[in-house]
């Protein structure tokens, strides 16, 4: 597990601090209340095991930063503790490439700590495009954006930068120069716009200094923020990326709950048809082969009733895994809601059908399921529809009257409809 390092000469403030970290992020927590402890720990320790470090500026018996100089020395990301701050504090910490300061006894801090810690774990999977026809001044923001462990890829001409972004969906934030040869920043930005939304994607315009109607022309065309290239600070450009990326993450982790069952994480029953609505619609065009699935797990109420319903969560998070781990890209897994499955599998026609779904059902059934301290395996009964109509929900309704019958002849089967096999 890895680990932040804490050092501040107060016992309670680091074990208030320690608590929050334990309690809301995956890493360990390393307390030391002397610059001297802080030296035997970093000797000792493997540094690849220390995720940041969260260091006192004022330390007693050592001089002012001579604790943060440490762990810049060795290379570990650091947020500093002050008591209070002044301008040339602020500028020197820049200067330093900390990661950010927090007030002591501000009432929000351990939250900010907090949030910050996270935000670090996360940043190595959020993708920022940086366009500038100039290396150097694209150095000066790479160089700001490292710090924060962002994913960087710099592009030196916008129409390059277009093609990119149009089939990267995890880019999550373009930052733009204006003038550049081909394309200026603002067209980028709208034709990126007609492309993603704002809740998809971020945009910051960057223009040099005197270009007062910069940041309207911008705005205008779709940028959510602007910035002037020679006078902004280090910390005022890190609020706003942190805070457009902070709202990208929140839109982005809304819709994933909206879209996938909060138990087992695959798309839910809503999900399953905006997704298939679509794909269906060019099946059907195509003539394609499409085979549907109704899927249920067998006397699932017995498994709550003997084993509680921790272990029946565990059961449906087991088969939701064996379904998804079982199919293509292209093809579609849902939960319908309790122990009840739907599947959409494109390109499969019927003499496939049976088959792999007779194998997908000895599979579950053979799979030993471990939860608390018990051992258990279940069985499933599956209907299947390879028949190819205009409305999907025919189809599917049809795969549930099979998954009935298969239910009713003794389940643990797949009903095809045309060929019923026992699997006993
Ligand atoms: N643990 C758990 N149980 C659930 C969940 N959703 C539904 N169930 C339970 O699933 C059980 C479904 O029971 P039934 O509809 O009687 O079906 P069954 O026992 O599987 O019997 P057959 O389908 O006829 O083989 C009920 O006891 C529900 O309470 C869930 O999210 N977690």
């Amino acid at each position: 597990m890895k680990k932040i390092i804490i050092v501040d000469d107060s016992k309670f403030f680091c074990a208030l601090i320690e608590k929050q970290i334990i309690d809301n992020t995956p890493f360990g927590v390393v307390t030391c209340n002397s610059l001297d402890e802080a030296r035997i720990i970093l000797s000792r320790i493997d540094k690849n095991t220390i995720h940041a470090c969260l260091v006192s500026y004022r330390l007693r018996e050592s001089n002012d930063g001579e604790s943060v100089d440490l762990f810049r020395k060795h290379k570990v990301p650091t947020m500093v503790l002050i008591s209070d701050i002044t301008a040339k504090l602020r500028t020197h910490f820049w200067r330093l490439k900390i990661i950010d300061y927090f007030i002591k006894n501000d009432k929000h801090v351990a939250h900010e700590i907090v949030e910050t810690i996270k935000r670090l774990d996360r940043n190595p999977n959020n993708k920022i495009v940086i366009v500038d026809d100039s290396k150097t001044s694209a150095k000066v923001l790479e160089s700001l954006l490292q710090v924060h462990q962002y994913q960087l890829i710099h592009f030196t001409s916008p129409k390059d930068a277009f093609d990119y972004v149009k089939y990267h969906q995890d880019v999550k934030m373009v930052i733009t120069d204006f003038h550049m040869p081909g394309m200026d920043g603002c067209e980028l930005t709208r034709k990126l716009r007609r492309i993603y939304s704002k809740q998809e994607l971020a945009i910051l315009g960057v223009s040099g200094a005197g270009q007062s109607l910069m940041a309207a022309t911008f705005l205008k065309h779709g940028a959510d923020d602007f910035i002037i290239k020679q006078s902004f600070l280090a910390e005022e450009f890190y609020l706003r990326v942190n805070s457009y990326m902070d709202r990208l993450n929140t839109y982005q982790e809304l819709a994933t709950a909206a879209s996938n069952d909060y138990l087992t994480g695959i798309p839910n029953r809503r999900h399953f048809f905006d997704v298939t609505d679509t794909m269906h619609d060019s099946m059907v065009r195509q003539n394609a082969a499409v085979t549907c699935a109704m899927i249920d797990i067998d006397k699932f109420k017995d498994v709550n009733d003997s084993y509680g319903h921790t272990v029946g969560d565990a059961v449906l998070r087991e088969v939701a895994k064996i379904l998804k781990k079982s199919v293509r890209k292209s093809d579609i897994v849902a939960r319908f809601g309790g122990e009840e499955f739907c599947m959409y599998m494109t390109g499969m026609p019927a003499e496939h059908a049976n088959m792999y779904f007779e194998k997908l059902r000895q599979k579950i059934s053979e799979t030993i399921i471990r939860a608390e301290d018990y051992t258990l395996q279940v069985t499933v009964s599956i209907g299947i529809n390879s028949t190819l109509e205009r409305d999907l929900g025919s189809m599917i309704e049809e795969a549930d009257r099979r998954l009935y019958q298969a239910k009713e002849s003794g389940r643990n089967r797949v009903i095809t409809g045309r060929v019923a096999q026992s699997a006993n």
